[in-house]
């Protein structure tokens, strides 16, 4: 099953953000009553981090039960713990060290000094941990994430998913290392396109000027290999949210008149 993009466009990048973490928590907080817990995959980049540092001034973010919430990452640049490029370290301090999280569902990824021969072992670690947190019914190798979050890169790419690389290719393995990436740090450990397809919910993030052409190659549909985020969607639903300045190449057809 898959579900085609549907999209929504903010006045501008903060208000975006707001709304995406008003949004994300209207989901967590009803996946917790319905399964008990919930499940939810943190992006890296200047969109997720934006949306986490929204949800950490939210009043509302006291509904989460944040001790009944999973998190994992999309993808994670391969550097040192202490490193201040790493997408987990970025999230810990826009969200994560300020809320109550359960220690044992923070599910970051490694890093290089996390004492495994490099990204590829590193990434067959996390596909372990992820298949280790699949229930029966998730009928899959990995969780059946609640939410799925992926910035997306001016080049299209989302996770660490680049255009024409082999990780892109990838339909087997559930995370892979990723070497020679165009963007810095060029190692990197990122989920493939089946694991992503595997949420329930595929949220692509997109604002600012630089997101434009972005979106408008990727909602052309062009093929996953040249655009990774067209490839990028998940079972129940896929939702682009954007602002005005990185939906201002996309066709006024594709999307209703902007709102706020
Ligand atoms: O390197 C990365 O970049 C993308 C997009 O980042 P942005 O700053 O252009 O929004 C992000 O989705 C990915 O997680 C990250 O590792």
């Amino acid at each position: 099953m898959s579900s085609a993009p549907q999209l929504v466009v903010h006045r501008d990048k903060e208000l975006m953000a707001q709304a995406a973490a008003a949004r994300l928590i209207t989901k967590v907080v009803d996946a917790q009553a319905a399964r008990g817990s919930a499940s939810v995959v943190l992006t890296g980049g200047r969109n997720g981090n934006g949306l986490l540092a929204a949800l950490a001034s939210s009043p509302a973010r006291d509904a989460i039960d944040w001790s009944r919430l999973d998190l994992w990452w999309g993808d994670e640049r391969y550097v040192p713990a202490d490193d201040p490029e790493r997408n987990y370290t970025q999230a810990r301090e826009a969200l994560l060290d300020a809320v109550p999280l359960d220690p044992a569902r923070v599910h970051a990824m490694p890093a290089s000094d996390a004492g495994y021969e490099d990204a590829d072992s590193a990434a067959e670690a996390y596909a372990a941990e992820l298949a280790a947190a699949a229930r029966p019914e998730d009928h899959g190798r990995v969780p059946a994430f609640d939410v799925l979050m992926l910035g997306v890169g001016p080049d299209t790419h989302v996770a660490s998913l680049f255009p024409e690389h082999p990780a892109v290719r990838e339909t087997e393995r559930t995370v892979v290392g990723v070497h020679g990436a165009p963007k810095p740090p060029p190692t990197r450990v990122s989920l493939t396109l089946p694991a992503i397809r595997a949420a329930r919910e595929v949220w692509l993030l997109a604002a600012g000027e630089d997101k434009a052409k972005a979106a408008a190659i990727a909602l052309s549909g062009p093929g996953e290999i040249q655009a990774p985020a067209s490839g990028a969607y998940g079972r129940a639903r896929t939702l682009w949210l954007l602002d005005q300045s990185a939906a201002s190449e996309l066709p006024t057809s594709l999307y209703p008149p902007a709102s706020a």
